[in-house]
């Protein structure tokens, strides 16, 4: 008989609880990264009942299991508090099956890489709108970001920009937002360990989780079909602007028009939808808010990065797309950005769907396995002094883009067959905002409403998604020849931006 294999190192379990209560729940990725050094393991075990998890440390082991085992490791863990606010319905957090698939077939190839270009246009005059609105009320900075963020993926996936956060669809979305972030915090609610207790009334005192639920669910179902059921009602008139759920729709109706499997396709279609949105809006947000702390923290790698605009777009006019290309130093400023705090220091967990067998260790069915991106990214091999913001860190001497240096996108966007296909809108969103900021604006701390500096800190806040405690707030146009072109360039209505037919 061959001998029973041992799960990976990790803390001592105790009996019955097992490890439940060493699983860290503040800033979890230092207490991991302490682990693997501990155990002098790139994988570290937690014993938990109900939910064993596999921690990885190395990058290069995660592109093993999750890349090259792929067919084991797609999976997510069922989640008590997702189902009981409804937000199963974003495919980001369905386990791995048909029906995921499904999904993901829908949305591919509205975000594929070469079909992104389309977005471009629209990508473009939402940066330029930031920059309008940021001549008007820059202390507003963190609202214009969301705005610019939340108009550009409505326009992409509903054919409608949002010309204020005060929609009623917004709102919704953003409450539902709100509770995902809520129930995502890990190991936040007993009820995923004790499943039984989602069954307790949300009258009951003391039963959170239902609480929660009732509070939340309204808002998920709004942002869920308001939006779409508005494009449905715009074509039967024929006034519905080119979009991905016009397409959707149209595609659906031409395969399966008056059948059953009509229904059940527009309901996956709202699903993919609603799951764009809710990936995709904090993620990009708090991206372009990383680039501004590391701007106003780095005033040298600003000077340097508006250096390479001025010369290769000139004072005269705004930045295009065309112009990225010319400048692999701003593209630099970008991947350090994603790599110095990553925002999703653990990605999203993966499970794993059976038994499995890696380095001598077992793997059991069903485990939560967590990628520590935050030690991939802070990795001394791959990324010498990793604390230090170094944009250089990317480039050859002659200034190209060093193939050679890990791209930390590899990491930012997840793993295998769950790696997130929304990448090209979210790099195009940030990149035009990165090169636009940079030609237009001076970024520095600033002061906050009572005049006093604010206070910039690395320590960012937040678990699955993280972001800036603060931001800076001293965002002040570069020159009046930028006033000017932004005025007469920018300052456009956010109405009406449909998507090239
Ligand atoms: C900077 C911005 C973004 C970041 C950092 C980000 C990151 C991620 C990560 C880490 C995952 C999970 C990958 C894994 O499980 O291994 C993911 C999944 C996903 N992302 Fe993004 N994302 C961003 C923007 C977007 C955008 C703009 C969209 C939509 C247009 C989007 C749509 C999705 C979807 C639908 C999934 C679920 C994929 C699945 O489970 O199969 N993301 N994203």
């Amino acid at each position: 008989r061959r001998p029973r294999l041992s799960y990976p190192p990790g803390p001592k379990p105790l009996p019955l609880v097992g490890n439940t209560f060493d699983v860290p729940v503040v800033r979890p990725w230092e207490t991991w990264t302490e682990w693997h050094k501990k155990y002098n393991s790139d994988l570290i075990f937690l014993d938990v009942p109900f939910q064993p998890t596999v921690i990885i440390g190395k990058v290069k082991t995660a592109e093993e299991l999750f890349d090259k085992r792929s067919h084991l490791y797609s999976h997510r863990r069922r989640s008590i508090l997702v189902e009981m606010m409804n937000w199963d319905i974003n495919f980001a957090l369905s386990p791995y099956g048909p029906d995921w698939r499904a999904h993901r077939r829908m949305l591919h190839p509205h975000v594929a890489q070469s079909t992104v270009e389309r977005y471009k246009p629209l990508q473009l005059k939402h940066a330029r709108a930031f920059m309008s609105w940021m001549l008007k009320s820059p202390e507003h900075t963190r609202k214009h970001i969301r705005h610019m963020v939340t108009s550009s993926l409505f326009a992409i996936t509903y054919g409608k920009s949002i010309p204020s956060m005060d929609d009623e669809i917004v709102i919704a979305a953003e409450r539902a937002m709100e509770g995902l972030s809520i129930i995502t915090t890990p190991g936040a609610f007993w009820v995923e360990y004790f499943p039984f207790l989602r069954h307790i009334p949300s009258w009951v005192p003391g039963a959170t989780a239902s609480k929660l639920a009732d509070e939340f669910k309204p808002y998920i179902s709004t942002a869920r079909n308001k939006p779409f059921g508005e494009v449905e009602t715009a074509m039967q008139d024929g006034s519905a602007p080119p979009s991905l759920v016009r397409t959707l729709i149209e595609d659906i109706q031409s395969k399966h028009g008056g059948t059953e499997e009509e229904g059940v396709q527009i309901n996956l279609a709202k699903n993919v939808a609603v799951s764009a949105y809710a990936a995709g809006a904090d993620t990009t947000s708090v991206a372009m808010e990383f680039f501004l702390l590391a701007m106003a923290l780095h005033p040298e790698k600003q000077r340097k990065a508006q250096a390479v605009v001025d010369d290769v777009v000139g004072p005269n006019r705004l930045p295009e797309f065309e112009d990225l290309k010319n400048m692999p130093y701003l593209r630099a400023v970008a991947m350090e950005c994603l790599r110095w705090i990553p925002i999703g220091p653990f990605v999203i967990p993966h499970a794993v769907l059976e038994d499995d067998v890696y380095n001598g260790y077992h793997i059991p069915k069903g485990a939560t396995v967590v990628a520590n991106a935050w030690a991939f990214m802070h990795d001394p091999e791959d990324y010498p002094e990793p604390e230090l913001f170094k944009p250089e860190r990317f480039l050859k001497e002659d200034e190209s883009l060093n193939p050679a240096v890990r791209d930390p996108s590899t990491i930012t966007f997840g793993f295998g067959r769950r790696v997130c296909p929304g990448q090209y809108v979210a790099t195009n969103s940030i990149a035009i905002f990165i090169a636009s900021l940079l030609h237009s604006f001076d970024i520095t701390p600033g002061v906050d409403a009572s005049g006093k500096p604010v206070e910039l800190t690395t320590e960012p806040i937040g678990n699955l998604v993280l972001m800036p405690r603060e931001i800076p707030l001293g965002i002040k146009v570069r020159s009046e020849t930028a006033r000017r072109l932004i005025n007469d360039e920018a300052a456009v209505e956010l109405e009406g931006f449909p998507l090239p037919s």
